[in-house]
């Protein structure tokens, strides 16, 4: 009995550390509320633009002095030239992830290494570099109607996934359903993050690409990012109890 609770427990550990939590508030006090009730259950978590222009460095830095997992999403898009000092600033914080738009190109991906090497102090750890692919929110109607872009989604993100990986970057952010084929075509290392997540029960909201969280592991993606389902939650602790029930 004690053995097989013991079991569980360190799964739905594991588990947790490929869920990342998205901060999507406008305070700290509002994202470390939700941490606090998180407490003891070690997911990854997510800082986007809605805290960071809110709170700025310093907040991520106390993430990172309480020990958690920051990636940092701030989606960067811009000449080489300024995502290299935007990657050289962000690496000097010392988080864990962060990503460039692959949309900004090749020599702009590589720019932004060029400034993860500059901002490396010789004591700290190389962040994970991602490209975003196609925004979860993309349907395929606007990826050819509206964005201008023809052919399939999937076409689409395969496209920047592989400029991604030829820029030298770790992996990409895409939806859970273009997962099986980036592995078999991009590289079974190459890192994948997969937002548009939704339990079954969970509004879909302005996410057109979605997957339940079980169904994202089961194609074999790295992790899995979730916000609303977890933050409008009445309770976000029982709501990440039981998306982690429903992964073991
Ligand atoms: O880079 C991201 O994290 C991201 C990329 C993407 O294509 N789609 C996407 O939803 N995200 C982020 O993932 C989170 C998803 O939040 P929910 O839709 O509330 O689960 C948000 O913080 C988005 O900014």
């Amino acid at each position: 009995m004690e053995a097989s609770r013991l079991s569980t427990d360190t799964t739905n550990k594991s588990m947790a550390a490929r869920i990342m939590v998205a901060l999507d508030y406008s305070s700290a006090n509002e994202a470390e509320a939700l941490l606090a009730s998180l407490r003891g259950i070690p997911c990854y978590v997510k800082v986007g633009m809605q805290l960071f222009y809110a709170e700025g460095p310093k907040f991520v830095a106390r993430l990172k002095e309480e020990g958690y997992s920051v990636f940092l999403d701030l989606k960067m898009h811009d000449i080489p030239n300024t995502v290299k000092g935007g990657a050289e600033s962000i690496t000097r914080l010392g988080v864990d992830m962060f990503n460039v738009h692959a949309a900004g190109g090749k020599q702009m991906m590589e720019a932004a290494l060029e400034g993860v090497d500059k901002g490396l102090a010789s004591s700290s750890k190389r962040p994970i570099v991602i490209g975003v692919t196609q925004l979860t929110s993309t349907s395929q109607h606007m990826l050819n109607a509206e964005i201008g872009i023809a052919g399939s989604v999937e076409d689409a993100v395969l496209r920047y996934a592989k400029l991604s990986r030829d820029a030298g970057l770790d992996g990409v952010v895409a939806s859970p359903l273009e997962v099986v084929r980036l592995k078999r075509e991009v590289g079974p290392g190459f890192v994948t993050v997969t937002p548009g997540i939704r339990p079954a029960s969970a509004a879909i909201g302005d996410q057109s690409r979605v997957m339940t969280p079980k169904e994202a592991l089961k194609q074999g993606t790295d992790y899995i990012v979730i916000g609303r389902p977890i933050t409008a939650a009445a309770s976000p602790r029982e709501a990440l109890e039981s998306i982690l029930e429903e992964l073991v």
